[in-house]
């Protein structure tokens, strides 16, 4: 028997390990079944190419939990080991560096992250046992013995079987790691993937015995992800996606990746449906490593507007064991990020290019990925440039942006050559604006979800050439800039008349009067809102910050009067000025009403004001 130090520099490494895994306790089943894991893969390894000898037998692992003898154990069928690699691997290896890592990230919150192997079940051990036998033959089995202090015992043993059963002796603060349902959840979420199978037992759970309980793993040792995408039908892969979110609807489509150079990669990334912008969840990403679940925090790794997708990434090159900050200025994880975003937009790109009906009639879920990453990301921007539609605001119809540019190149270019765009926020309240541009044979197109407000000034700045208006920021004559005015019937006296005529007072509105030439067909009065103030306005509304005190201003609106409407002619022959200047003020109200701005009381004092007119 020998019994000696651990050696490590510290002596109080494990007070250390205790109070700085602290938070993240149940990593250690992750740490200690990816061990058993290894060992096993390693013993396979071996067998192929001839250096492991004989049957293997049924490659399985199993976890134990016993509340009487409170104890977990960990039982692998793989590699094993001998006294000396007890003496190597556990008492020597496993801690070099340790001090110096520990001290280096004492305050960073990431020494969960860390995989301190098999150390980690000393959070939650008085003592670990291990009993293990290695594959090579003629050696003994081999027992070792630590109670977390440094000493610890190694002696010889008979052991019939090969490979390792570690024995954890849960401490008092750690019973939890006894109940079986707490650790058939730690394994469900670490393990669901790993590639050998393993197997759950509750010793306490009495079993009878003419009964045969058929024995199920807890982990699906083959997913998906790691075939091949040739041998995988669609069926499977709605399967995996449901095996992933089970209350999750059907995904639009998928993105199976698959790259060994220059790094690992492989995984699928799904396209969620998403009926309301609200309803985005992010963090639905799992992140592993070698079919070892990781995280779901896969920020940095995955550009920031995917990861409103779902799926699965699997990565041994992706350094988890480090901090935030070193993620983002890793090489690897910047490759990785540019990879997937390039997939992402080629996947479109052919969905769109072979079957743009159905890419349109994803548009409602998709459209929020694509403007999110054209607006956060150049290299898709340019990609997506070619894919993005834009909806006719009859609905139905749908442009990309050159089509747009094509289809309006002879009536929507204005006096700086600039195509511009109409839209509608609102196709309901704004139909009276949508019907007039449309009767000058313009193209007005949808931009009501959340996302456009933004998304607008953002293509403002990269696309060369275009501009947005909204369709109610001008009258329809005006929409397009063209540099040209018509004439007003008015003489410049009765223009100064009716200008005046229009200065009333409305303290919840900032308004500007002009009197126009428009055709003798149009209303009377058209209440506008200038696009720049709208838009601070919207966005002062949407989200803080520089643009917050925009919202509490007064809505911007101007007042175009039509000097070509007939009823000037009368209304400036009335020779009761107190009739005239109420029915002035019903046709201003009228206008305002058309743009949603007549409320409380200016709207009552309208209603009062009409009724007397009649
Ligand atoms: N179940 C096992 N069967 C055989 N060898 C094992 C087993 N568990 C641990 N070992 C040996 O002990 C070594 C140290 O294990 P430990 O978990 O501390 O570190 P690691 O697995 O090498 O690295 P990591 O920090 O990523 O877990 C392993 O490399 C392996 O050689």
């Amino acid at each position: 028997m020998q019994k000696g130090q651990i050696r490590v520099q510290t002596e109080n490494i494990f007070p250390i390990i205790k109070k700085f895994l602290y938070s993240d306790h149940e990593i250690f089943v992750r740490e200690l079944v990816s061990n058993a894991v290894d060992a096993t893969q390693k013993l396979k390894t071996l067998s192929s190419i001839g250096e492991a000898k004989g049957e293997l037998g049924e490659l399985r692992i199993d976890v134990i939990v016993d509340a009487k003898t409170k104890t977990l154990s960990i039982v692998d069928r793989g590699v094993g080991m001998t006294a000396e690699e007890v003496d190597k691997y556990i008492n020597q290896v496993a801690f070099s560096g340790a001090e110096e890592f520990l001290d280096k990230y004492k305050d960073a919150n990431i020494i969960g992250h860390f995989g301190l192997g098999f150390y980690s079940s000393f959070m939650v051990s008085d003592k670990v046992e291990i009993f293990t036998k290695s594959f090579r033959e003629n050696t003994k089995g081999v027992f070792w013995s630590c109670d977390g202090s440094p000493e610890f015992e190694l002696y010889e043993i008979d052991k019939e079987d090969r490979g390792t059963r570690i024995v954890m002796h849960i401490n008092e603060e750690s019973q939890e790691f006894l109940e079986p349902g707490r650790i058939r959840g730690i394994l469900e979420k670490f393990c669901r993937f790993l590639p050998v199978a393993i197997y759950f037992k509750d010793a306490g759970e009495e079993v009878k015995t003419d009964e045969v309980v058929e024995e199920k793993p807890i982990n699906n040792t083959n997913p998906i992800w790691v075939k091949k995408p040739s041998e995988l039908t669609a069926d499977d892969y709605q399967q995996f996606y449901r095996e992933l979110y089970p209350y999750g609807e059907t995904p639009l489509f998928w993105i199976h990746l698959n790259v060994d150079y220059p790094f690992n990669l492989t995984g699928i990334l799904y396209f969620p449906k998403i009926k309301q912008s609200y309803e985005i969840q992010k963090d639905k990403i799992q992140l592993y490593s070698n079919q070892v679940f990781v995280t779901d925090e896969v920020k940095d790794i995955v550009p920031e507007f995917l990861m409103l997708l779902h799926g699965v990434i699997d990565s041994p090159d992706i350094p988890l064991n480090v901090s935030r900050s070193y993620l983002q200025g890793d090489p690897n994880v910047k490759k990785i990020n540019a990879h997937i975003t390039k997939k992402v937009a080629d996947k479109l790109e052919e969905i769109f290019r072979n079957d743009r009906k159905s890419f349109e009639e994803k548009w409602e879920s998709l459209g929020l990925f694509v403007k999110y990453g054209m607006m956060t990301d150049d290299k898709f921007l340019d990609k997506a440039n070619k894919f993005l539609v834009m909806e006719d605001a009859a609905g139905g119809t749908f442009y990309t942006l050159e089509e747009y540019k094509a289809a309006t190149e002879a009536l929507q270019k204005n006096k700086d050559g600039k195509t511009v765009i109409l839209y509608t926020t609102d196709p309901i309240q704004q139909d009276a604006y949508i019907k007039a541009a449309q009767g000058k044979g313009y193209k007005v197109i949808k931009a009501e979800t959340l996302i456009d407000a933004a998304f607008i000034n953002n293509m403002e700045m990269k696309w060369e050439g275009v501009s947005f208006t909204r369709v109610d920021a001008d009258i329809v004559d005006n929409l397009i800039d063209k540099q040209e005015h018509a004439a007003s019937v008015l003489s410049a006296d009765e223009e100064t008349r009716l200008k005046e005529l229009f200065q009333f007072d409305a303290p919840e509105l900032r308004m500007t009067v002009e009197v126009k030439g428009l055709s003798a067909e149009t209303a009377p009065v058209v209440a506008t809102r200038p696009e720049f103030m709208r838009r601070m306005k919207d966005m002062g509304a949407a989200g803080g910050g520089m643009t917050a005190f925009y919202a509490t201003m007064p809505d911007e609106v101007t007042l175009t009067v039509n000097g070509n409407h007939k009823i000037y002619q009368s209304l400036l022959q009335e020779a009761d000025q107190a009739k005239a200047g109420k029915q002035i003020r019903n046709l201003a109200d009228l206008a305002l009403l058309s743009q949603g701005l007549l409320k409380g009381a200016s709207l009552t004092n309208f209603i009062n004001r009409s009724v007397e007119l009649m």
